[in-house]
């Protein structure tokens, strides 16, 4: 049985690191003979073993790991009739989608255009702390107020799953919950592989002993490329020498989907997306922290390549992405597997999802003082080490070929669409007025 690790923290462990709880430590120097006699200490002392056996009960996966629900909130009658609701679709015809990452940022906006054209969606989402949780929850307000509910969970869980498998017969799955970032996986690398490897196995787990077997389409991403320097990026170009761990486990996601189609039958798309960004990002990327440092005064670092050449990269604005995802959806064919078994070749796909254009980054900048009319004060320095590339910039022609992929929002007109959404939402002043 492999050992039994006690972690303190949410099953996906974001930026913000929970203190081990060191309880009896603290607690242990004021016990002294004469508190054993005291029935109120022995009662709240029996109250914390239970509470702590709960907790360690609650954190055994069905691995032997231990993974803490902390935020999971699954199951119930109630519960059982909102997925349902929400998983309805309008018209027969319609699909019924289960999106994974649901209160993150493409997925609030895929759920969101695939609810407006009718289809069923279940949302899936653990809340994480890798950025501001209560963007996220904003999100969700908006989803419900959509008729989509979010289901409180992790895609580790392998029960919850298969519950929701049981009770709703999704015809597609988009997989978009995922551990991001390129720098933070040198802070947090065991973050990358629970997320992106082990939470992907455990999806990919439950999809293929689904009856019926959804298809699936999921989020890589341009940080495959990694060391790549032929451009545009084509997705017949190598991909075996990322430059981050990020990079290397989307990479390993690409090639664990392919086993999944190889083996059950799973009708796979694969999309690699390059640095979205728009209305309700990820304050995380540049344009977003950029944005708020800009605005408060305060200085923001631009990274350099070698011989001081500007970084540069294939912006997508959200919208662009959000009609990839519906394409690869409708155009995905379904999985053949037959109780966990296959039963004939099942479609695997993989599509650049990029803008074709890229923009230096002081382009960005210039951008963002524009729309801001504040001056940037800037810190220009040599790109660090940590798991960046110089440049992306996406061949489309692929999925264009495919489902007529075709973005049209350039960075100036998605950034103005941002900066819009920015102000109304936290105001120049950076505080949030949902
Ligand atoms: O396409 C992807 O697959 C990835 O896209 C995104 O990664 P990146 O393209 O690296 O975006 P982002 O961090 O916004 O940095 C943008 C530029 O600003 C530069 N950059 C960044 C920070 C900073 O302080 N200074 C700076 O110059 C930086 O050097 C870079 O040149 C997603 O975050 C990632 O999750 C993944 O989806």
């Amino acid at each position: 049985m492999p050992p039994l690790v006690l972690d303190n923290f949410p099953s996906t462990p974001g930026k913000v690191k929970l203190e081990r709880n060191n309880y009896f430590g603290r607690m242990s120097h004021r016990w002294h003979t004469s508190s054993l006699t005291n029935p109120l200490l022995w009662l709240f002392g029996l109250a914390s073993l239970a509470v702590v056996l709960l907790l360690l009960l609650n954190s055994l996966d069905g691995y032997g790991y231990s993974v803490v629900h902390i935020g999971s909130t699954w199951g119930g009658a109630q519960w059982e009739k909102q997925v349902r609701l929400s998983a309805h679709p309008k018209r027969r015809e319609n699909k019924v989608v289960l999106v994974t990452g649901a209160a993150g940022f493409v997925g609030m906006h895929v759920s969101l255009a695939l609810k407006k054209r009718g289809d069923g969606v279940v949302g899936l989402d653990n809340f994480n702390n890798y950025y501001d949780p209560s963007l996220k929850r904003a999100r969700r307000g908006v989803l419900e107020n959509h008729g989509i509910f979010i289901v409180e969970g992790d895609i580790n869980d392998a029960a919850l799953l298969k519950k929701l498998f049981h009770m709703i017969s999704f015809t597609h799955v988009m997989h978009l919950a995922a551990q991001a970032g390129v720098r933070y996986a040198m802070e947090n690398p065991s973050s990358y592989v629970h997320s992106n490897i082990a939470g992907l196995v455990t999806l990919l787990e439950a999809c293929k002993s689904a009856e019926p077997q959804p298809a699936v389409v999921w989020a890589s991403s341009s940080s495959v490329y990694g060391l790549n320097t032929k451009v545009p990026f084509s997705e017949l170009d190598r991909t075996d020498r990322p430059a981050s761990l990020y990079a290397a486990t989307k990479k390993a996601g690409e090639e664990i989907t392919h086993t999944y189609n190889h083996i059950y039958g799973l009708s796979i798309t694969g999309l690699r997306f390059f640095t979205v960004y728009g209305p309700w990002g990820r304050p995380d990327m540049a344009y977003f922290s950029f944005t708020k440092d800009i605005l408060a005064g305060k200085p923001i670092t631009v990274y350099q390549g070698p011989k001081e050449m500007d970084l540069a990269r294939d912006f997508t604005y959200i919208d662009d992405i959000v009609k990839g995802c519906l394409g690869s959806l409708d155009t995905a064919k379904k999985s053949t597997g037959i109780g966990g078994k296959k039963k004939g070749q099942a479609q695997y796909r993989i599509f650049n999802l990029g803008n074709t254009s890229p923009v230096t980054v002081p382009n960005l900048v210039n951008i963002l003082e524009k729309l801001l009319k504040v001056k940037a004060k800037q810190h220009i320095v040599a790109m660090p080490g940590n798991g960046d590339v110089p440049f992306t910039h996406a061949n489309i022609t692929l999925a264009h070929e495919e489902f007529g992929y075709r973005p049209t929002t350039d960075l100036s007109a998605g950034l103005k669409k941002f900066v819009r959404w920015y102000l109304s939402f936290y105001g120049a002043d950076g505080v949030n007025r949902s």
